[in-house]
């Protein structure tokens, strides 16, 4: 091929290569052959080692970067990552959507989502193109950790539109992948890990890329920015829409519930059937759904009045710990 006949194919293998790994890893539904889309990345790969100035940065062969670090950079965030206020039971609920109502002035609709328990992760892009990750930190400052997010496959290193736009999101190690883990490294005398959540946190952080791209990481995302409204959505539910639309893995047990007495009984079903999800959730995330009516709630220093976490308590595994503990 000459050069102009290389570079549009090139181009045609990005293209094909993303559409794949979108369709394989985000919406489980693959479009071809492992064995095609491996002959693809073969023929991508062996054009790139003959003409490097033919990679593109957003190429999928680039999704394990080569050098390893020697620390993380810091990175300020465009917005803050802010926390959380929690319910314990449904009194509390009930108490948030009273408040809600009466700063709002009319009945207020939610929209529910698990509560991955993972590393929230801030994934930033330009034009489309994934530029830069980073962990919340302390919310306002987080650690760079792009190469390491890079190496995520549910995080597109393209997006279905060339936007410039900053996601929110739960990196998570799901149980089966966290399973494995720990049986290698009981095998290799290694210290298992505690939980997935540990795991995943642990292989965020590792230097090398290789290492965080053997440990089947994985992302949920939940928010755009501060929030939705600046990239024309008018609520949670539609920013989530929006997400899975560019090209995102957004959870799909959300749901929008139009009193608390729903919401209540989402939560119940979700005790009930957490140990049947792939990866582990430590709650359910409660949100006012209309942007409007959040602005009307508005911050406390540390967090939004329009969201509420609802805490599961502590897995049984611990209180038969304590039990073996305060049996001996
Ligand atoms: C609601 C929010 C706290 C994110 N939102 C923000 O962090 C946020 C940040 C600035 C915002 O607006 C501002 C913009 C500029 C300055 C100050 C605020 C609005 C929301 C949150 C936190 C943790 C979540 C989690 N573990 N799982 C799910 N499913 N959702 C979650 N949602």
């Amino acid at each position: 091929m000459d050069r102009i006949e290389l570079e549009k194919r090139v181009e045609e293998l990005n293209n094909l290569l993303h559409e794949y790994g979108h369709a394989y890893y985000v919406l489980d539904k693959p479009l071809v052959s492992d064995a095609l889309y491996d002959q693809y990345m073969q023929e991508l790969l062996e054009i790139e080692a003959g003409n490097p100035d033919l990679i593109f940065p957003d190429s999928p062969s680039q999704r394990v970067g080569g050098e390893v670090l020697t620390g993380f950079g810091k990175v300020l965030h465009t917005f803050p990552m802010l926390s959380l206020s929690n319910a314990f039971n449904d009194e509390d609920l009930r108490e948030f959507d009273r408040r809600a109502q009466a700063a709002a002035g009319h009945d207020i609709s939610y929209i529910c989502e698990l509560k991955i328990d993972g590393l929230a992760i801030a994934i930033r892009y330009e034009d489309g193109k994934f530029v830069q990750g980073s962990t919340r930190g302390d919310g306002r400052v987080g650690e760079e950790i792009t190469m390491n997010l890079k190496t995520i496959q549910t995080i597109p290193l393209r997006l279905k539109e060339p936007v410039s736009i900053e996601v929110r999101g739960e990196a998570y190690m799901p149980k089966k992948a966290f399973a494995k883990l720990n049986a290698k490294r009981d095998e290799a005398g290694e210290e298992p890990f505690a939980n997935p959540r540990n795991a995943a946190a642990g292989s965020l952080r590792q230097l090398d890329p290789k290492i965080a791209a053997s440990r089947n990481l994985a992302v949920f995302v939940y928010g755009i920015g501060g929030d939705g409204s600046a990239y024309g959505q008018d609520s949670q539910s539609d920013a989530l829409n929006h997400l899975a639309k560019l090209g995102f893995e957004t959870n799909q047990e959300r749901q929008r519930c139009t009193s608390i007495e729903e919401v209540i009984d989402y939560i119940g079903k979700w005790v009930e059937k957490r140990a049947d999800l792939d990866y582990e959730i430590d709650g359910i995330v409660v949100k006012v759904d209309k942007f409007e009516d959040q602005e009307q709630l508005g911050f406390t220093a540390k967090s939004p009045k329009w969201a509420i976490a609802y805490k599961f308590p502590a897995e049984e595994v611990t209180t038969k710990l304590l039990d073996i503990e305060l049996s001996v």
